[in-house]
């Protein structure tokens, strides 16, 4: 079923806090499944692609359960943990299948993994390369280098590896792997990544050590239980800072917001673009920073992405795309030739997007460039399923002429079950204001 979209008009104004960080939401499911003890996390994100990370712990006998804002998990530690014989369906979640393929790399039982035909098209080699040199077996059925693959696990060798592409879900599959292997394991990134998994070892009671963009990590380590709350998702939140900088008379607040510099390169690009928007650090939950950020209409420009801070808004990508058509003349997106390995081909499915509602916009190899000051005319858009598209779409009908028409929203519970919700708050707001 097609749903239809046409918000022009409408301001975004009011407070908002978005819901609980992915990534963070993956890695405290699978920490507090590791440690033996029970942990209570706070905010947890329950997504779709978290449901995936909730799945997996709660089949290998991990206790969950939910009241309200806050998770049980309950483990008896990774040592302990049941044997798993059926196939793991990972569904959607790139995240869920490489840091869970790091720590299966260290578990002496072999395992089949498998996910939706998007997830079975990302490329896996990144990961099962290095895994498979500290010693894990990998045996990919149809197509090497893609789901579906058995794990066989086991003792492991620990690595000096130089990551070949700048890639959290990689580095992090690594440390989990290194952290269950004798010795010391250490991952040099080209260009440093979100660093989620760093400061969750130290949150979790491991030890740790960044030097620049070297991370060491030293094996068999016990992890301790603990209670953590997960501050709000900046990538979620991006979509309403979007829709503020682009409309008149906009001006919103979004509250408890991760601003982890490894996450916020979105925010420091639009603000270089000539947006008004301010970041306040209001507290910090160990090492990730926690605060607000105010985001108002604004006239923009365009600029020039540097290479190092690609990974700081990696998602965010076809969303900077839509703002970029807002722009007073062409802007250029450059070094963005990891888009094609996500959900979908994100430079091409955002350029196509970007034509059906009637934007120029052309394609490269690892970069598009976007037609400044254009007319968004509206029209209907595919989103290859892909829920940051379907968030993108809805994003861009507050600019457009006419309704925008969006093939599939039910995607956007991957990421976003709340979407929806936190829109009609904003337009309730907004209505108040007029
Ligand atoms: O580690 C993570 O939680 C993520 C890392 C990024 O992927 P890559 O590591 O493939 O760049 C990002 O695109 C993804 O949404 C989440
Ligand atoms: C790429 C994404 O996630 P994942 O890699 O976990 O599927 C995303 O959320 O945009």
């Amino acid at each position: 079923m097609d749903h239809s979209y046409h918000y022009q008009g409408s301001i975004i104004q009011g407070e908002l806090s978005v819901p609980g960080d992915k990534s963070m939401s993956h890695r405290a499911i699978l920490f507090a499944s590791l440690a033996e003890g029970k942990s209570t996390i706070y905010n947890l994100l329950k997504s779709e692609d978290c449901r995936r990370t909730i799945d997996v712990c709660q089949a290998f006998g991990v206790d969950i359960q939910f009241d309200g804002h806050k998770t049980y998990i309950t483990s008896s530690g990774i040592d302990h943990w049941q044997s798993v014989t059926n196939t793991l369906d990972l569904g959607n979640s790139g995240t869920t299948t490489r840091l869970l393929s790091g720590i299966l790399a260290s578990l002496n039982q072999s395992i089949r993994l498998t996910g939706d035909d998007s997830l079975q098209h990302r490329p896996m080699k990144r990961v099962t390369g290095p895994l498979s040199l500290m010693g894990a077996g990998f045996e990919f059925e149809s197509v090497s280098d893609r789901l579906p693959y058995t794990v066989s696990g086991g003792d492991l060798t620990p690595i000096e590896y130089e990551l070949l592409v700048a890639s959290a879900q990689v580095k992090s599959a690594i440390l989990l792997a290194g952290l269950r292997t004798k010795g010391k394991t250490i991952v040099q990134e080209p260009i440093k990544t979100r660093d989620h998994t760093e400061n969750m070892i130290s949150a979790f009671g491991g030890e740790i050590e960044t030097n620049g963009q070297t991370v060491s990590v030293t094996g068999q380590q016990t992890l301790k239980p603990t209670d953590l709350t997960i501050p709000g998702d900046p990538s979620s939140a991006a979509f309403w800072i979007a829709a503020a900088v682009m409309t008149p008379q906009s001006d919103i607040t979004i509250q408890q917001v991760s601003l982890n510099e490894t996450r916020i390169g979105f925010i420091h690009v639009l603000q270089r673009m000539g947006a008004d928007i301010q970041m306040t650090v209001d507290y910090w939950i160990g090492d990730e920073p926690v605060g607000h950020v105010r985001a108002r209409s604004s006239s923009l420009k365009p600029t020039v992405l540097k290479d190092d801070e690609i990974p700081s808004l990696i998602d965010e990508v076809p969303l900077l795309a839509l703002v970029a058509t807002q722009c007073d003349s062409d802007m250029t997106l450059s070094g963005i030739g990891e888009l094609k390995y996500k959900e979908t081909d994100r430079i091409h499915a955002t350029v196509e997007l970007l034509h059906s509602i009637g934007v120029q916009a052309e394609k490269y190899e690892d970069a598009m460039t976007i037609k400044g000051q254009a007319r968004i005319k509206g029209g209907a858009v595919t989103t290859y399923n892909d829920h940051r598209l379907a968030m993108l779409g809805v994003i861009a009908s507050f600019v457009s002429e006419n309704p925008i028409e969006i093939d599939n929203i039910e995607c956007i519970n991957i990421s976003y079950p709340s979407f929806f919700a936190d829109l009609s708050q904003i337009l309730q707001d907004s209505e108040r204001v007029k």
